[in-house]
């Protein structure tokens, strides 16, 4: 199992009814699962895709679970030579059971390769030997299922991502759901929590259930010191606020690109890399981590020419709306684009 930095194993779900939202998703994966089973063959293949936090790694257990299989944990930057492939699925798998990658994109294209039979045929070859001694063997592999997880579909290489049979992507969670989430994590440690401040929790978690159980964790603290016996709804806002979270949950983090875009480069467009450089931070980061859920409430938009300031933004972090030739100019460019 890979170090679970959040401390709250025993917080995961374990089957698909406790896993909250994903609707869509949760309906077809009940499909596969139950026609895998009664031709008792493996899960096809399957690549799952969405930012991080949303539940791929704990979705890929509870597949496990459901299947009751084996799930094998490794990912694509601990696969760096190819033998370090062989081993993992030549020791530890057996028949239907799973081999969770996670980073799979991170993969070399020497690893990938190799995966390739694996994934296909069931086969893998070895080399034996150095030099020209050397000797290929293939070995058969008990057929199991691979689960791929990613952030970064576009890194896909296309002979990799059609070798999966299945590949499905994570939706953001609503705030209903969030709260779901939270109020199952407070029945867990036997705290009780109001609806609404666990809606309130929800309201701030960025639509990412990660967030909303470390936001609960924090909250749980402050009203345990406070020795309230159950979170209510202003206790819940009060720590929320003292993380520094504003209203549409953005953290600080959060606010400084957007300032940075609007005060340093007139609200965009600018390129990625020289908005990562003007705020020290590393573009896949940006890209990855911050980026997605600021698209999504419409605060910062991608364009061909770089990242823009939404007038969203720019009224959500109280700044006036851009000088009037600036929307002008666009005016004009979007005539012209649709001559
Ligand atoms: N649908 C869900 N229902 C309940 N809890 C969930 C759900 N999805 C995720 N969680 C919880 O949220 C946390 C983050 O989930 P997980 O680690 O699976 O995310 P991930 O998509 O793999 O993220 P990353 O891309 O960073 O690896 C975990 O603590 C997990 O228990
Ligand atoms: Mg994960």
């Amino acid at each position: 199992m890979m170090g679970n930095v959040e401390g709250d194993i025993t917080l995961r779900p374990r089957r698909l009814e406790e896993y909250v939202g994903q609707k869509r998703l949760k309906e077809k994966l009940q499909i596969y699962l139950q026609a895998a089973k009664n031709r008792e063959e493996p899960l096809d293949h399957m690549l799952l895709f969405g930012p991080p936090g949303l539940g791929k790694t704990t979705l890929a257990h509870v597949i496990a679970n459901e299947l009751g299989v084996n799930i094998r944990v490794t990912s694509g930057p601990a696969i760096e030579k190819p033998g370090d492939l062989a081993a993992i699925v030549t020791n530890s798998l057996e028949e239907g059971d799973i081999l969770f990658i996670d980073e799979i994109h991170r993969l070399s294209t020497a690893a990938e390769e190799h995966l390739y039979p694996a994934m296909e045929d069931f086969k893998i070859d070895i080399v034996i030997g150095q030099g020209p001694a050397a000797r290929t063997l293939r070995l058969d592999l008990p057929r199991f299922t691979l689960i791929g997880a990613t952030t970064r579909p576009g890194l896909i290489s296309g002979p990799l991502r059609s070798r999966f049979g299945i590949i499905e992507h994570l939706e953001f969670y609503t705030e209903d759901e969030l709260a779901l989430g939270v109020q199952r994590d407070a029945r867990l440690v036997e705290l009780e929590i109001e609806p609404e401040a666990a809606l309130e929790i929800g309201h701030r978690s960025r639509g990412t259930m990660r967030i909303a159980k470390r936001l609960f964790r924090r909250v749980r603290d402050f009203a345990e010191v406070a020795r309230e016996p159950r979170i209510s709804t202003a206790r819940a806002r009060e720590a929320l606020d003292a993380l520094g979270l504003d209203a549409l949950g953005l953290e600080r983090r959060d606010r400084v690109i957007l300032q940075t875009l609007i005060e340093r480069f007139a609200g965009g467009p600018v390129g990625l890399d020289t908005l990562a450089t003007a705020l020290s931070e590393d573009p896949q980061t940006l890209e990855e981590v911050h980026e997605p859920y600021l698209i999504q409430l419409g605060l910062l938009k991608r364009t061909p020419r770089g990242r823009q300031a939404t007038e969203r933004a720019y009224e959500h972090l109280g700044y006036p709306l851009p000088e009037q030739p600036r929307l002008l100019e666009e005016w004009a460019r979007t005539l012209k684009g649709s001559e």
